[in-house]
Formats: structure tokens, C-alpha cells, sequence
């Protein structure tokens, strides 16, 4: 189902004392402000257990799951381990694990199929990088990498899924996407989404945007009408930005 959602990316930050401290914080706003929007967590392994006995105002993520069921996998966390640990979902396809890490779009398409196979909410990552977008292939690089890793699941299956659209351009560089280049894309994903599975399966998939998203731009980004919330980085590391945007869009 669509949801507006605000969601954190907490890539490689914060130890142990440092994440439990945000986790209540995010907790404590939560019950005194009982948002209209959907809050996710996506934390580090190491973190994600702890995390889901504490706190249950908001959603856990993992920022990875392995296309694996099990075995010789050194380092490799599965998603039958993420279930047992009563995970909601996982970040999948992050730009950063494509790029360091040489994630295909069939290895994410992978990930996203045993994610749901195990009953975790896949955040599927697509976007282009600046060379694309300075070629004007960003539209070709999205449809290639959103048909590769979604379009041979069901319909019912890719209504589970939560897409975050990242330009790699925007990503912990300041520079944002216009409101109206998210929308364009937006728009373009789920018309894409649409001709394969028809428009109302498009229309329940929640599209995030994502890349330098903090209080000051999210306003302008989240009232875009294909925008349906955020996956946010850096801002999401402190409560002071991370609850001004949650406030933001409950506002909207
Ligand atoms: O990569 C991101 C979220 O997944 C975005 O990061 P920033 O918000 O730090 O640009």
C-alpha cells in the first residue's frame, strides 16, 4: 500500500552507546508526536537487534541482506537471520554498494526476491550517476535498472516493494535534485511500473526520494505529488534534522 515515509540511512556511523541514544530519541518523539507518516530506521547490522527489542514506534531496516539462503558466505547476513531478529525490511541496491561493492542489477533483483520470499519490505535503490544525467541517460539508467531487478515479480509482490530513487550525484554532496527532477522521475517510475502491472498497482508503490534531503529543502520535495517521502543520510544521524523532517511531511 502507498505510504508517505520517512526513512534513515544510517550507513557506517555511530557505535553502540551513540545508536542507542538516537534510537530513543527517535522513540520519544515518535510517542509524543504521533506523525502521519511511516518512520523507518535503517541501521547497521551490528545494531539491529537491540534495536527491534527496544523500539516499537518505528520500523527497523537492515542497509543490505545477502542473495544467499545460507552457507559458505563469509560475512554475509541472510534474511532468514534478519527475520529471526523480527527485521521489517532492508535497504537493497544502495548506489554505495553498486559502486563499492559491484552489486549488479541481477544480484539486487536477487536480494529483493528473498526479501520478500521471507516476508522483509525490500527499499529498492535505483539512480543514475552524474555522467548519465549529464548525458541524458538518466531516464534509460533508471528503466534499466528498475525492469532488471523488479519486473519479473508479481503484481502482488512489487506492491510490497518501496522504491527510493538516489541520484548518485546528490548523495552526501549538498546538491539536491530540483523538486521538479524528482517529480519528473517519479513520475516516469511509476508509469513504468504502470504499463508493466497497470495503474493501480503503480499507484500503491511508495517512491522515496533520496540525496541531500534535509529540513531546509524537504518541504518543496515531499509536496511533489509522486514524492512519497524521503530515504535521508547525513540528517538522519541527529534528531534536531531528523524530526524536523518527519514533522515536515506530517505537515504536508
Ligand atoms: O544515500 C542517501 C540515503 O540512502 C542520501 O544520503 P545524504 O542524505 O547524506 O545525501
Amino acid at each position: 500500500m502507498r505510504k508517505k515515509i520517512v526513512a534513515g540511512n544510517w550507513k557506517m556511523n555511530k557505535t553502540l552507546p551513540e545508536a542507542q541514544l538516537l534510537l530513543s530519541e527517535i522513540d520519544k518523539y515518535l510517542q509524543a508526536n504521533s506523525p502521519k507518516c511511516e518512520v523507518i530506521a535503517g541501521i547497521p547490522f551490528v545494531y539491529l537487534e537491540n534495536a527491534k527489542a527496544q523500539h516499537k514506534n518505528f520500523k527497523i531496516f537492515s542497509e543490505d541482506i545477502s542473495e544467499h539462503k545460507s552457507g559458505a558466505y563469509t560475512g554475509e547476513v541472510s534474511a532468514e537471520m534478519l527475520t529471526s531478529l523480527h527485521v521489517d525490511g532492508s535497504i537493497i541496491g544502495h548506489s554505495e554498494r553498486r559502486q563499492y561493492h559491484k552489486e549488479t542489477d541481477e544480484q539486487i533483483g536477487a536480494k529483493v526476491k528473498i526479501a520478500l520470499e521471507n516476508g522483509l519490505t525490500p527499499m529498492f535503490c535505483n539512480g543514475e550517476v552524474l555522467e548519465e544525467r549529464k548525458a541524458g541517460k538518466h531516464f534509460e539508467v533508471v528503466k534499466r535498472q528498475t525492469e532488471v531487478a523488479l519486473f519479473n515479480l508479481s503484481a502482488e509482490e512489487i506492491s510490497k516493494v518501496v522504491i527510493a530513487y538516489e541520484p548518485v550525484w546528490a548523495i552526501g554532496t549538498g546538491e539536491t535534485a530540483t523538486p521538479e527532477q524528482a517529480q519528473e522521475i517519479h513520475a516516469y517510475i511509476r508509469s513504468l511500473i504502470a504499463d508493466k502491472y497497470g495503474k493501480e498497482v503503480a499507484d500503491s508503490v511508495s517512491i522515496l526520494y533520496g540525496g541531500s534531503v534535509k529540513p531546509s529543502n524537504a518541504k518543496e520535495i515531499f509536496s511533489k505529488p509522486d514524492v512519497d517521502g524521503g530515504l535521508i543520510g547525513g540528517a538522519s544521524l541527529n534528531i534536531e534534522d531528523f524530526s524536523a523532517l518527519i514533522k515536515t511531511y506530517s505537515e504536508i
